[in-house]
């Protein structure tokens, strides 16, 4: 039985048995359909702790479309792109404009150049760079919460920043690779394993062209909403009984992160439960 299932199943139980309902306060997003509030049941301070030297924390109650968020964290992180029509998934396209931009923010500002220690870097440079040159650091993140550009972003960037910080497996003498990922809000039953799955996968592409071993995602999450329109469905998917997890790896010949693709993911065994159709996305 998976790990990623308990801790996902535990969060849910907990936000239904003692989150706090937004229902009549005034809350930011709706429902395309009829225009009406999308309220939630929140907790506040969530933190997961998932260690990928014991299993990939995909899902098992219902299939995470791993190919796809991968794609998405390609979209972010590699091709620091905004645009739309770079990514081979719709779930952006309620956000975009008419030229496909979802304006600045995610890929937009991972890619802004900037100056660092007289050389024209960028975010993602950054990060690749000092995990070779300086792997101690404590200074090793990305962080898409850029105040002067969030008026001209479709959305304020949820997952907003990931800290990586390196460990050593004395065993082994290899360095582990390790990352605290921020999320600011998280639409649990659309997003959870989606955001733990593409931030998994992100830490295991950076851990490989640095020859480090992926080791500890901790996913540290300010508000995480369980949608009122979504609470049937969570309460029938943490009542199914998980497997164990899938083998999810990388093609190992991949040496520069720059040349990874979808078709690199491998994954083996993944048996889940039933796919939950037509989940409504707050907009
Ligand atoms: N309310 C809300 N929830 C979100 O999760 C969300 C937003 N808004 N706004 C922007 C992005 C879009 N996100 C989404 C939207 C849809 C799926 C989704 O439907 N995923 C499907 C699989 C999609 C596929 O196969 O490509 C799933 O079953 O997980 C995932 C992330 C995450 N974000
Ligand atoms: O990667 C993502 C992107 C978005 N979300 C969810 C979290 C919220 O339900 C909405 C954003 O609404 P805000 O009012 O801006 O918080 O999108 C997610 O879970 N993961």
């Amino acid at each position: 039985m998976s790990l990623a299932d308990h801790i996902f199943m535990d969060m849910c139980r907990d936000i239904l048995e003692n989150g706090t309902d937004t229902k009549g306060e005034k809350v930011r997003p709706k429902w395309e359909d009829t225009g009406e509030s999308a309220y939630t049941i929140k907790r506040f301070g969530v933190v997961n702790r998932y260690d990928l030297r014991k299993e990939f924390p995909a899902l098992t109650l219902r299939k995470t479309a791993l190919k796809s968020c991968m794609d998405e964290i390609l979209w972010i992180y590699q091709k620091k792109s905004n645009n739309i029509h770079d990514l081979n998934s719709h779930i952006w396209d309620a956000w975009a404009d008419a030229d496909g931009s979802i304006g600045t923010c995610y890929g937009d500002v991972v890619g802004r150049k900037f100056i660092y220690k007289g050389e024209e870097t960028d975010q993602m440079d950054y990060v690749l760079r000092q995990l070779k040159e300086n792997p101690y650091s404590r200074r090793i993140m990305t962080n898409l919460y850029q105040f002067e550009y969030l008026h001209s972003g479709a959305l304020d960037p949820c997952c907003y920043s990931m800290t990586y910080n390196v460990t050593k497996d004395a065993a082994e003498d290899r360095l582990v690779l390790n990352g605290v990922l921020n999320q600011r809000s998280q639409d649990v039953l659309a997003a959870n394993n989606w955001n733990v799955c593409q931030y998994s996968i992100l830490l295991m592409m950076v851990a490989q062209v640095n020859d480090m071993i992926p080791g500890e995602l901790v996913h540290v999450i300010a508000d995480a909403h369980i949608y009122d329109r979504h609470v049937p469905a969570v309460r029938e998917l943490i009542s199914r009984t998980p497997y164990a997890a899938p083998k999810v790896t990388l093609n190992p010949e991949i040496k520069d992160f720059y040349d990874f693709t979808t078709k690199d993911l491998i994954v083996e065994d993944y048996q889940a439960g039933p796919q939950i159709r037509n989940i409504p996305i707050a907009v």
